[in-house]
């Protein structure tokens, strides 16, 4: 292999250890305390709707995979929808509305009060997720954001904000996707293996 294609993944590596080092150490607990909010909100009856664009369409359609059929542990089947897979729903939107409302409309057809929403987003910027945060929150839904560089517009529409400080799209990717699971593995943790400990927070917030 050429050296400087070498260098590529090297350097590509070497950043995104130095990232993840820095963003766990630093997000640890924001981490758990979003699982947590996510465990009380199903325990209460409630569902996670999560939505994203792009690779962040991927990973919402892969969380709702492992809440719906199962993580690492064998449990029941959890309540999350991807808000980005069904065809009919978003060409219908996108083709009479635009693609800035895919999200939003979902939202207001969707959520109740008490559900959850995660945005993820990169950029922090893409409209159909501001509008959708937007809509969430008229509707009683609490707003979860996992975004990058410095949160964008997003930041500000977010209930609970977890944030990966960094301006490379695949890097912020590649540690929301670790975020994912984490919550995956904690929800799991708080709803089957620590319900003493969750009981204590559902009269809480
Ligand atoms: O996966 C990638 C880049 O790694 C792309 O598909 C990327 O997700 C798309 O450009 C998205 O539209 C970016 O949206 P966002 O993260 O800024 O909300
Ligand atoms: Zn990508």
């Amino acid at each position: 292999m050429a050296e400087d294609a070498r260098s590529i993944v090297l350097e590509h590596a070497a950043d995104g250890a130095r990232l993840r080092e820095e963003f766990f150490r630093d997000n640890a607990d924001r981490i758990v305390d979003v699982a947590r909010r996510i465990a009380v909100c199903m325990a209460r009856g409630g569902k996670l709707l999560i939505a994203g664009n792009g690779g962040s369409a991927a990973d919402a359609q892969h969380v709702a995979g492992e809440f719906v059929n199962r993580f690492l542990m064998e449990r029941p089947p959890l309540p999350a929808i991807a808000l980005t897979t069904d065809t009919s729903v978003l060409t219908a939107i996108g083709n009479d509305y635009g693609f800035d409302q895919v999200f939003e409309k979902q939202v207001q057809a969707l959520g109740l009060a008490g559900d959850m929403l995660l945005a993820i987003s990169t950029s922090g910027n893409s409209a159909n997720l501001i509008r959708a945060l937007k809509a969430a929150r008229e509707k009683g839904v609490v707003t979860i954001g996992l975004s990058g560089r410095s949160g964008g517009e997003m930041a500000s529409l977010c209930d609970h904000l977890i944030l990966v400080p960094h301006e490379h799209t695949p890097l912020i990717q590649e540690v929301h996707l670790a975020v994912e699971h984490l919550l995956c593995q904690l929800v799991d943790h708080y709803l089957f293996e620590a319900v003493v400990e969750l009981t204590s927070y559902l009269d809480e917030d």
